[in-house]
């Protein structure tokens, strides 16, 4: 493998990189990228490790021996301090991070992203280690713009609605609204990282991804996950049109999200891992302000692009009105609007996002299809009874 060469035309030394969360949705991807690109070594930490087996088996891969699997828990195991040590950097995926859990599971929602988070952030401080957390867009909660009157002019202002590292606040609902329980637990661990760098020096980024989607992604209900489970947004969407089922759109589909290809965003993800001196103490939007649609567009865009990979035609009435309340249970808020502002990672790391939303829902339901439709359809034939 040819040398690498960072953004300031440097060679790129080799690294130990321990992540915690490799076997998720962004782990997996990350380990992928790593693995195929690059020379260096990774401890991949996870309770599960379903979505990197293929990158862990045979030993034949060319690859073999420079990712190494731990399965750990990181709420109760001694092994995090000693891993963390042996590498140059963490970088922190673990996490709840789906939406149906803020409201009705809050306890474990902030003991994940926040408690548990804590050691990692500590261990990383007192032995000199860089770290790479994983925070969310979700910290920004609703824009400005959002408590204007409706018919205000000023909603259509950027000023109001394009969410900015450095000077958005941060605005979250009443605390019966439980949903805001992962984005106020994210705030804090960022704050607190923040601080260990203000106070103790520690080398910190802090990536803020906004609705990264692709290959990978949760879980099909039923499948490869409860049946009784609620996934984000394109898993639940993949779901409904692998059963021909109508996708449900939660309060009308009226909230708006950007969605960023998770092959787009690795890229960035990568530029910060060999980039230190331009990556460090910096928080960063990812995410791609050129793919903005409603829920309900997105349901409908998704729709078209099934029926075309699949060959199947749409339903009739291909999608269905549910209450919030229904669908996530009591607690549940949303976030109206999110576009990210792209001046810092455009100005630190020169990235930018390339694929469309049209195109990226196309190779993503290419692959949900190929990899769900025969076991949906076994699921779905009825045992007769005898
Ligand atoms: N996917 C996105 O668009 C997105 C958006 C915003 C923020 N994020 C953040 O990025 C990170 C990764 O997200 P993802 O989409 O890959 O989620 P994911 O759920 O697919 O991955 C998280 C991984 O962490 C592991 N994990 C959780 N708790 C653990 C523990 N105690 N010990 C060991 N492993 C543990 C899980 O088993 C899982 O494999 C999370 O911190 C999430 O909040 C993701
Ligand atoms: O991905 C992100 O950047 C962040 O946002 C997500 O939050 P959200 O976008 O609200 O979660 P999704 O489940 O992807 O839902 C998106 C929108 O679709 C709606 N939805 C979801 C599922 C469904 O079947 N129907 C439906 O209308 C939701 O109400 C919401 O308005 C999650 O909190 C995190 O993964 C992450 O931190």
């Amino acid at each position: 493998m040819a040398t690498r060469m960072d953004l300031d035309g440097r060679p790129i030394k080799p690294m130990t990189i321990c992540m915690i969360g490799a076997g998720g949705f962004i782990g997996s991807h990350l380990c992928e990228k790593l693995m195929a690109e690059t020379p260096h070594k990774v401890l991949a930490l996870d309770v599960y490790s379903d979505k990197i087996k293929h990158l862990l088996e045979p030993d034949s891969l060319p690859w073999a021996g420079r990712i190494v699997f731990h399965r750990l828990n990181i709420k109760h195991d001694s092994r995090l301090e000693g891993l963390i040590k042996m590498a140059d950097l963490t970088i922190n995926l673990a996490a709840i991070c789906t939406p149906a859990d803020y409201n009705t599971r809050p306890l474990d929602t902030i003991y994940s992203n926040f408690i548990d988070a804590l050691p990692v952030v500590k261990y990383c401080s007192e032995n000199n280690k860089r770290l790479i957390h994983f925070s969310t867009c979700e910290v920004y909660g609703k824009t400005i713009g959002s408590f204007l009157p409706k018919d205000s002019p000023l909603r259509k202002d950027p000023a109001y609605y394009v969410l900015k590292e450095d000077t958005s606040p941060c605005i979250f609902g009443s605390i019966e609204k439980q949903r805001w329980s992962y984005a106020c637990a994210k705030q804090l661990i960022e704050r607190l990282i923040y601080a260990e760098g203000a106070e103790n020096g520690l080398d910190f980024t802090i990536v803020r991804p906004f609705n990264w989607i692709g290959p990978r992604m949760d879980f099909i209900p039923g499948i490869d996950g409860p049946s009784e489970g609620v996934p984000r947004v394109l898993a639940c969407f993949s779901n409904n049109l692998l059963r021909r089922e109508p996708l449900k759109l939660v309060d009308g589909g009226e909230s708006q999200r950007t969605f960023v290809y998770i092959k787009d965003a690795i890229e960035a993800v990568l530029l910060m891992i060999e980039n230190p001196d331009r990556a460090n103490g910096h928080i960063f939007n990812v995410g791609n302000p050129n793919n903005e649609v409603t829920v309900r567009q997105l349901a409908e865009m998704m729709t078209k692009v099934y029926a075309k990979v699949s060959g199947e035609p749409s339903l009739e009435s291909p999608t269905i009105d549910v209450s919030s309340k229904e669908f996530y249970g009591e607690g549940y808020d949303d976030s109206d609007k999110r576009i990210p502002d792209m001046t810092i990672i455009n100005r630190q790391l020169g990235w930018n996002p390339k694929t469309t939303l049209w195109d990226l829902l196309e190779s993503t339901l290419t692959y949900q299809h190929r990899t769900y439709a025969e076991a949906i359809k076994k699921s779905m034939v009825k045992p007769i009874a005898s």
